[in-house]
């Protein structure tokens, strides 16, 4: 089982220096508004390849107004190995990451260890723009295929210099075509890549007993060509449309993620906000079942304020099914609730403000 034994955050936030141990079950946080619970999570997030479960500037996190730059350091205790790893930023360079001492590029973060998370701002996923949902799906698209990080980079890259054309009004064929063949390339690599997703998610919450709700997610390609031929065909026809929106209108950067509250048939942007909640969750934990079955080890789980929106049996069984995967899930809470609830399954640590920066102490 893949979990953290140690974490030390040194400027990072509201943090000066902490340091915690900790073990391989769950582990909840509790303490007022702004003590620091959120920013621990944050810094879990910033162990995984890009800009953590803030989508923050690097240079946001260092510790105001000192602003020295951060550094968060943690072991991972993953099936028997241990490794060190470190993820800091010195002002005026961008972010490092070391794994056992060594540089190493984002993406290997990625293959080291799974991290998956839900947090306050995903609540409204299935009412905000597309791109989130597109963001939220390329998140489990990469948990499941390290390498889809790389596709749609990539695939952006081309984009963003057939952007250029179309903005520039340039007519070059030979150049449109170069790009296009690019974007059909990658493009239809991320098509594959989410459909393997979507597979995988579904199949993980058929086969489970488990108290959440099924999503039925499906891509709406409306507009978008799946695989490479069709889509360098598609993007070269679309080329005049193109020319006068000034960018590109079709690829697989305006896929639709859908998603159905399978049992009611109802769209979740027409559910509940608990409801809406609930199906988030089940998403989560399909994930996470199905990325212990190909690797043998549950992801770490990071669950900002999940408890919001959910009813009292419904925490009861998300506490039930995390203590069942036996995945390290970091919770947070403001209240009593959190301790009460999961009582001597979790490991749980007060979080306060001091004068010296929030400090994290283990209470039981
Ligand atoms: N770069 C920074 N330097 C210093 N303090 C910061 C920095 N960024 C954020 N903070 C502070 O960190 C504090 C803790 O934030 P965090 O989001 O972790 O709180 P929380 O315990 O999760 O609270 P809540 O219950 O309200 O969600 C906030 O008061 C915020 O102003």
């Amino acid at each position: 089982m893949a979990h953290l034994t140690h974490l030390t955050l040194s400027h990072f936030r509201s943090y000066k220096q902490a340091t915690f141990a900790v073990g391989a079950r769950p582990i909840a946080l509790f303490g007022p508004n702004g003590a620091g619970k959120t920013n621990v999570l944050e810094a879990i997030s910033l162990l995984s390849p890009g800009r953590g479960l803030r989508r923050a500037a690097p240079e946001e996190i260092a510790r105001a107004p000192e602003a020295v730059g951060w550094k968060i350091k943690a072991e991972l205790d993953g099936m028997g190995h241990t490794h060190e790893i470190e993820s800091r930023m010195e002002p005026g360079q961008s972010r490092l990451t070391r794994i056992d001492g060594k540089a190493a590029p984002q993406t290997a973060l990625g293959r080291l260890m799974r991290i998956l998370w839900l947090v306050p701002s995903m609540d409204r996923l299935w009412l905000d723009g597309a791109s989130e949902r597109r963001r939220f799906l390329d998140r489990m698209t990469m948990s499941f295929e390290p390498g889809h990080a790389d596709a749609t980079l990539a695939y952006e890259k081309a984009m963003r210099e057939r952007n250029r054309l179309l903005k520039d009004q340039v007519r070059d064929a030979a150049w449109f075509a170069g790009l296009e063949a690019q974007m059909a390339e990658h493009g239809a690599a991320i098509h594959a890549n989410r459909a393997m997703t979507l597979d995988r998610i579904a199949s993980a919450q058929a086969g489970a007993a488990t108290a959440f709700p099924q999503a039925d997610l499906a891509l709406d390609e409306v507009s978008t060509a799946q695989d490479k031929a069709t889509l360098v065909t598609a993007l070269a026809e679309n080329r005049p449309r193109d020319l006068a929106a000034g960018r590109t209108l079709i690829g697989p950067h305006r896929s639709e993620l859908q998603a159905i509250f399978a049992a009611k048939a109802t769209p979740a942007r027409l559910c509940s906000t608990g409801e809406q909640k609930a199906l988030l969750v089940s998403l989560i934990l399909a994930n996470a079942r199905a990325l212990a079955e190909d690797l043998g080890a549950p992801p770490i789980l990071l669950l900002d304020e999940v408890a919001a929106h959910l009813d009292a049996g419904r925490r009861a069984a998300l506490y039930d099914e995390i203590c069942a995967l036996r995945a390290q899930a970091w919770l947070t809470g403001t209240g009593a609730e959190l301790f009460a609830e999961l009582g001597d399954r979790a490991d749980h640590f007060e979080v306060a403000e001091s004068n010296v920066g929030s400090r994290v102490k283990q209470v039981g």
